[in-house]
């Protein structure tokens, strides 16, 4: 049976109908989403870009459940999580989400190993080992699974964090920045492996960012400004995002 929690929606893997986040009130008030309705689809690599101050990171945190509308409605899949409470939000991020933010965010005690371990280890599952083994080929890890955090360069630790993203499977994935703090070099590998989640095995991806070049990776680039969505690009190259983020400039 059909919880009241539960809806049909089509193939997204997540979406806001109507999301509005105030800050304030009165005359101080801040309307960082003001009726944002949009679909993430699965098997999508999504880019949200726009200004600073667009309401970027309030989308994601809304939809990712980090934070909370003041109205309108976000969905994981078929599930409404602006009717969730403290505890089912937080199992359903760990059981069904992943995320990558511009700080790693890794564990300093914990090796590579274990930290990429990390989301399964505490839902109390164990990993698939041949898509750990080919998770951490792939990012080119293999050698520094028994490292700490502070034994590895920067790059590193942000492919610990892409890996610990993707080991369990998640229905989508969310990255704040991913590259942001990574020379271009190693964003680019980072990257590429994370389009390559989406092409080879129907990973979601969301990614806020700044960077023309990042957006490039996405199969579809949704712009932001003053809390609204007010452009998307299909198949977008670096060039194209660069020239429609001069336009916001004018
Ligand atoms: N906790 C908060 N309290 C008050 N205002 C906030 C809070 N968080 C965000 N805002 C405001 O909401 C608006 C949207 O912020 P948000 O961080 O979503 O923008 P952004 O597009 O991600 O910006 P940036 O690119 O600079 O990271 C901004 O005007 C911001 O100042």
């Amino acid at each position: 049976m059909t919880s009241p929690t539960e809806v049909r929606t089509r193939s997204a893997a997540a979406r806001a109908i109507e999301a509005r986040k105030t800050y304030g009130e009165g005359e101080a008030a801040v309307h960082a989403l003001a009726g944002v309705t949009v679909d993430f689809p699965e098997h999508e690599f999504t880019a949200i870009m726009g200004p600073s101050g667009s309401g970027k990171s309030t989308l994601m945190q809304c939809v990712a459940g980090l934070d909370r509308l003041t109205s309108g409605a976000a969905f994981i899949g078929d599930t409404d999580i602006s009717k969730l409470n403290k505890t089912e939000l937080t199992l359903l991020r760990r059981d069904r989400l992943g995320f990558i933010f511009q700080q790693y965010n890794l564990i300093p005690s914990l090796t590579a190993r274990e930290n990429i371990l990390l989301p399964l280890t505490l839902a109390g599952t164990k990993a698939d080992q041949a898509w750990f083994d080919e998770i951490v080929r792939t990012v080119g890890l293999q050698e520094r699974l028994g490292n700490l955090p502070s034994q590895l360069s920067g790059g590193q630790q942000q492919r610990v964090a892409v890996a610990r993203a993707l080991v369990p499977k998640p229905d989508i994935i969310f990255a704040d920045e991913p590259t942001g703090a990574l020379d271009s070099r190693t964003g680019t590998e980072i990257l590429s492996f994370m389009r390559r989640a989406v092409d080879d095995t129907g990973q979601t991806i969301v990614m806020v960012t700044h960077d023309p070049h990042a957006a490039s990776y996405a199969n579809r680039v949704l712009f932001l400004a003053d809390g609204q969505i007010v452009d998307e690009m299909d198949n977008p190259t670096s060039d194209r995002v660069l020239d429609r983020m001069k336009r916001f400039e004018g």
